[in-house]
């Protein structure tokens, strides 16, 4: 089950993280910016600003007194003394001037500089001009001694009337009135009653022509002087205007304007502070905010993929919010797969559900139809049968009290206890184990009526011992054959017995001499004989070989054994079987006879055969028709 990347819960977890970090770096980053770009205004305001004013405020009040000084300069001085006050002030005013450094040029610096050096021709020419005035005014003064020495002289010309020199007088006075008041009203008065005057005496022939060309030369003349003078007033009165002018200027940067400006900066500071601290509540509450909001919205969606993933487990054990899991199925998340698998993994668990109950119903059915007993006790009470219990319950109530809760007892431990029960004539298996019924310890027991098994087997085991008597028995004589002695010898009893190996004498002869035919008969008649002298069940004649036999004598000694062979020859010899090729000229035997304790602990039966085998040859050897044992073998 694979995921793709951008629909997975995690990637969008974490894309959303990151989202509200950058979102929250960029608020800060732009919250800072603006703190500290309105910290950057104020701080300007504060402390660039601020002294620039200060400094504009230093500058008007040093141009006023510049102008007051050039405008208190006296009149009287000399030129010279004049000249070094006004290049004094020239030097302060370019003092001012230069403080203003290109570095520093600001706003209001330009301003600053711009003023200072609008202002510096204005005050250059006037002070210029007041020197002009002044020298004028010196050129008046000598101007006025030629006057008085033209009025002298024509005071004392005797062609001159009363009228005139009355006039001149006044024109004398007036000319020094006007020096002293410069108004051009008068002294244009004055240079119009000269003229006018001058022409009268002139066409009175008062003065003649040369005296009245003096006085209206434009060069030298009176009229000139006074022309020079109303000039001179003229360029008082455009000092005047410009000193107006200038003092206008000043007066327009004037130092309530600037307390004003000084006051509208300092506003305009507090705005900044004001603003800044505005923009920095404001981003810092939206970061306030937008940091509650993420945590919220995290904690929410945190909380609501844990409740949805806890639904989605607790779905698995409840059946009946299945529709809570098929919506959450919609869409391509980590929780969709998740539920995906859970409604895969329930419609396979809900198969296998079935499917096991169906198998349970069957094997309910097959457990109650079955011919096995199936019991369930606890505490000795029955708390379940099926119905072949409760048919053998019911045959025979006696199982129930007594014989099945004494076998039950036998089960320790929860390990299985199997047994056989016989009730009469029938037969049961019996099977009990501890189990666990409905949470609480419990007994199992299983009961198989096995009657006719053991019938059954009882037969077989009959029939089966006829077998193996049967495969164990010469046909010839009906002694045992060697396989019973196999058998005898894998019993590897632990009693103690004796063996007897017997062979008939000159046997071949008799053959040879008989036939075969009463051979056998010969043979039949020496193992009946045998089996006559044996005392129980438990001792065995077995026919060895051809004519060769061994018998087995169990819990017998020697002495027993020999009383054995004693009577065996006995038998024999009294039957008196003719054998004219023997020494005796009946049917002898000759026998062996050897005790399994002197076999010895290692490979008992072969050398207690060998025993045996040796005194049976000894026997032989010694002339046949006797019986060596231990006591008689030396
Ligand atoms: N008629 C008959 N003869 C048998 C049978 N089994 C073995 N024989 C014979 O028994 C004879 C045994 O001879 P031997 O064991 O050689 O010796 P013996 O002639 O008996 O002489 P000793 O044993 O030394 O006394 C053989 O000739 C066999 O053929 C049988 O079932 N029937």
């Amino acid at each position: 089950m694979k995921i793709k990347f951008f629909n997975s819960l995690s990637f969008r977890i974490n894309f959303g993280m990151l989202l509200i970090l950058v979102t929250l770096f960029v608020l800060a980053s732009i919250s800072l910016w603006i703190t500290s770009t309105f910290n950057n205004l104020s701080w300007k305001v504060s402390n660039q600003l601020m002294p620039q004013l200060e400094y504009y405020s230093d500058i008007h009040i040093t141009v006023k007194n510049v102008h007051r000084k050039i405008d208190a300069l006296p009149h009287s001085r000399s030129k010279s003394a004049n000249r070094v006050v006004v290049s004094e002030l020239l030097d302060e005013l370019n003092k001012i001037s230069n403080r203003v450094s290109d570095s520093e040029a600001s706003q209001y610096n330009l301003a600053i500089k711009k003023m200072t050096t609008e202002l510096f021709p204005i005050v250059s020419t006037y002070s210029l001009e007041v020197m002009r005035k002044i020298e004028i005014e010196q050129e008046l003064k000598l101007k006025k001694k030629q006057l008085d020495t033209l009025y002298l002289a024509h005071t004392y010309n005797p062609e001159l009337s009363l009228e005139l020199r009355e006039e001149l007088h006044q024109i004398y006075v007036d000319s020094i009135s006007l020096s002293e008041i410069s108004t051009s009203f008068l002294f244009k008065r004055s240079t119009q009653s000269i003229r006018k005057k001058s022409k009268q005496l002139l066409d009175k022939k008062v003065i003649n022509s040369d005296f009245y060309n003096t006085i209206n030369d434009p060069e030298k003349g009176v009229i000139s002087i006074l022309v020079k003078r109303n000039n001179l007033v003229s360029n008082l009165s455009i000092l005047n205007t410009q000193t107006s002018f200038i003092i206008e200027q000043l007066s327009s940067i004037s130092l309530s304007e600037v307390t004003a400006l000084q006051d509208i900066v300092k506003d305009a500071a507090k705005e900044l502070n004001t603003k800044s601290a505005y923009y920095k509540n404001f981003l810092t509450t939206i970061i306030f905010l937008t940091t509650c909001f993420s945590i919220i919205m995290m904690v929410y969606f945190h909380k609501n993929i844990t409740t949805r993933l806890i639904t989605i487990a607790n779905n698995l054990v409840n059946q009946d919010s299945q529709a809570v899991l098929e919506k959450e199925t919609h869409g391509s998340s980590e929780i969709s797969l998740i539920a995906k698998a859970i409604l895969r993994y329930k419609a396979n668990n809900k198969r296998q559900r079935d499917k096991i109950a169906s198998s349970v119903e069957q094997l309910k059915f097959i457990i109650e139809h079955s011919s096995q007993a199936v019991l369930i006790y606890r505490e000795n009470t029955i708390i379940y049968s099926n119905n072949s219990g409760q048919s053998i319950l019911n045959a025979n109530q006696s199982l129930t009290n007594h014989i099945i809760p004494r076998h039950l007892l036998k089960a320790i431990d929860g390990q299985t206890y199997l047994d056989r029960l016989s009730l009469g004539n029938s037969h049961f298996k019996f099977y009990a184990t501890d189990i666990d019924w409905d949470g609480t310890p419990s007994r199992l027991a299983l009961l198989m009526d096995i009657t006719n098994e053991v019938e059954k087997e009882k037969q077989l085991m009959k029939n089966l011992k006829a077998a193996t008597d049967e495969s164990f028995v010469d046909a010839m004589t009906g002694l045992y054959n060697r396989r019973k002695l196999d058998y005898f010898i894998e019993q590897n009893v632990s009693q103690e017995y004796t063996i007897i190996l017997t062979d008939i004498d000159w046997f071949k002869a008799y053959n040879d001499h008989y036939g075969h035919a009463e051979g056998d008969t010969c043979i039949i008649q020496v193992a009946k004989t045998l089996k006559e002298n044996l005392r129980s069940d438990n001792d065995l004649a077995i026919r060895y070989g051809g004519e060769e036999f061994l018998i087995i004598l169990m819990d017998s000694n020697i002495a027993q054994a020999e009383a054995v062979a004693q009577r065996i020859q006995s038998n024999i010899k009294s039957y008196q079987i003719p054998h004219e090729k023997s020494d005796f000229g009946y049917l002898t035997l000759s026998l062996g006879i050897a005790h399994s304790s002197e076999s010895g602990p290692e490979g008992a039966w072969h050398t207690l055969f060998e025993i045996a085998d040796q005194r049976l040859y000894k026997a032989k050897e010694q002339g046949r028709a006797q019986a060596v044992s231990k006591a008689n073998s030396a």
